[in-house]
């Protein structure tokens, strides 16, 4: 067991002034200090965070930087930035953020600057997306490509699904963008329903190539490919390119490496949308637009690198995450995005920091002995408050809310603009102010009526209150929480860059394949496993 973290110094402090703070309420933080609501801000690579309604104070906000400061965190940010291969157990760098350093930049990685490489790359995925967009790059039978559909999973998938539905405001409306990831035949199948096969191009993204969901797709894709252009093989090299690491895979499956953008081992699956796994990115909003995402992606990290740790973004929001999960015991944090573009960040953030810093052994191996990340959740704004909200209003648990808002509509309809933001300032105020007993009465609530209508407040939020939703701005945005997810690993002592707690569910798939095709093989799981999967063989029709 670990127990390093919880016996430092800094920590400990920390435990002394909880038990200062943990009965203070934000009413009071708020009417005590009339300038709160301005001092606790900052702006950072075109972002503005307002995180006053958290339960701290400027004491509260130094005891954690010099947590920070005692895990050693800034030579940590530096041997990210700088190459180090700080991802340990599986001996690799972590240098998503050369893969948006600027042509000219140096990143030097086992004695070679990597930034030409990826601006080599950029600039193979512009003229491809110039050759589609044009018209001149046609489908096998001379058509034009009307229709993308990716495939892949999890890193690549989240991340290219999440950034298309963001900046479908910005992209080509002539594309039609689809997105296959499950196993699930029945994703396949609807995505691909009405798609005419000779003007399609299947993207397979896979940084490994071997992953069974989208191999299966891809299989399927091809199928689906050749039955459609009357089983000419040929065909397969106008309709499919690859985004992977893994070139003699790509080869093996029939794909010409001509047609495949690579990346590197140095870049994590669920930190790679600005790799080449942005293509469908590029396709939509197009080469420039892709390279303003690029932009802001560098902003916020050299913001992050250079910032000193109390006017750091992504160090004090991580921080305050922290202060939830280990001093007031939350489980949880709730994502709220006030933009129906945004509508899947939650969903990619979920990867981002739950693979991340899902975690429980430090670097060394050894059992923590506090808790690691939280469980990330949510849904955009207003949808969410006729649903889950009334327990982050009135329910036991403490739910911390990052709000996200924007100050400009990219779609200004009458009145929508204001309303909309109305309720991400009705919200924030509500959690944090609650309304008390004596304020219900004064309603002429009935005394049975009170405690029911009573808002305890003191839920703390933080709202980041942005002009415009721009292919810059998403950049900003998803480095300041890869940055966030950072903070909090290093202090936890985990390692964000690995994710074998998702192997063993593949492992015993991958056996029980054969056993649900032949009743013949013998089952040896548990009874539970062992009587489900004879109950599947007797119940499936084929
Ligand atoms: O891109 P791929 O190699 O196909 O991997 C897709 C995903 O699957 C794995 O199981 C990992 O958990 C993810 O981190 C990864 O993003």
């Amino acid at each position: 067991m670990s127990n390093t973290l919880v016996q430092s110094d800094a920590w400990k402090n920390l435990q002394q002034h909880h038990t200062e703070i943990k009965d203070r309420h934000l009413r009071d933080l708020f009417a005590e200090d009339s300038t709160r609501g301005k001092k606790f801000t900052l702006e950072a690579a075109g972002l503005f965070l307002d995180y006053s309604k958290n339960r701290m104070t400027g004491e509260t906000m130094k005891l954690l930087v010099a947590l920070a400061r005692s895990a050693t965190l800034p030579d940590r940010i530096e041997a990210m930035f700088s190459g180090q291969k700080i991802n340990t157990t599986e001996d690799r760098a972590v240098l998503h953020t050369a893969l948006r350093a600027p042509r000219g930049a140096e990143v030097v990685f086992d004695g070679k600057n990597v930034v030409p490489d990826v601006h080599e790359v950029l600039d193979r995925m512009a003229s491809f997306v110039n050759r589609i967009s044009s018209g001149e790059w046609k489908g096998h039978t001379g058509k034009k490509i009307r229709n993308v559909v990716n495939i892949g999973i999890g890193g690549s998938d989240l991340g290219p699904v999440m950034a298309y539905e963001a900046l479908r405001h910005y992209s080509n409306r002539e594309l039609t963008m689809r997105f296959v990831s499950n196993v699930d035949a029945t994703d396949f199948a609807e995505s691909t329903q009405g798609l005419d096969p000779a003007e399609t191009l299947f993207i397979v993204a896979s940084k490994t190539f071997t992953t069974q969901e989208t191999m299966t797709n891809a299989n399927t894709a091809r199928a689906w490919l050749l039955d459609g252009l009357e089983g000419d093989k040929s065909a397969v090299a106008k309709h499919f390119v690859a985004l992977s690491t893994n070139a003699e895979a790509v080869r093996a499956f029939g794909i010409d490496t001509d047609n495949m953008f690579g990346f590197w081992d140095w870049v994590g699956g669920r930190y790679s949308m600005d790799s080449a796994i942005g293509l469908s990115t590029m396709l939509a909003i197009g080469p420039d637009g892709f390279r303003e995402m690029l932009a802001g992606f560098h902003e916020m990290d050299t913001h992050y690198r250079t910032a000193p740790l109390d006017q750091n973004m992504p160090v004090i929001m991580g921080l305050l995450g922290l202060w939830y999960s280990n001093f007031f015991g939350a489980q949880t944090l709730a994502v709220l995005p006030y933009d129906q573009y945004l509508s899947r960040f939650p969903a990619y953030l979920q990867q981002l920091t739950m693979e991340s810093n899902g975690k429980s052994v430090t670097l060394e191996g050894k059992r923590v002995s506090y808790d690691t990340g939280a469980v990330y959740w949510g849904e955009p704004g207003t949808n969410g408050q006729h649903s889950f909200y009334q327990l982050i209003h009135q329910g036991t648990h403490l739910i911390p809310c990052d709000f996200i808002a924007f100050a400009n509509s990219l779609n200004p309809i009458g009145d929508h603009h204001d309303k909309l933001m109305a309720n991400v300032f009705a919200q924030g105020e509500a959690l944090a102010m609650g309304k008390t007993a004596d304020q219900v009465r004064a309603e002429g609530t009935s005394e049975s009526l009170v405690p029911h209508r009573v808002f305890e407040g003191n839920r703390p939020s933080n709202t980041l209150l942005i002009d415009k939703l721009t292919p810059r701005v998403l950049g900003s945005l998803v480095a300041l929480y890869e940055h966030c997810v950072f903070t909090q690993g290093v202090i936890w002592n985990i390692n964000p860059f690995d994710q074998w707690g998702v192997e063993l569910g593949k492992q015993l798939a991958k056996a029980i394949i054969p056993e649900l095709q032949s009743s013949d093989v013998k089952l040896s799981h548990d009874s539970s496993t062992n009587a489900l999967i004879e109950r599947y063989r007797t119940t499936k029709s084929s």
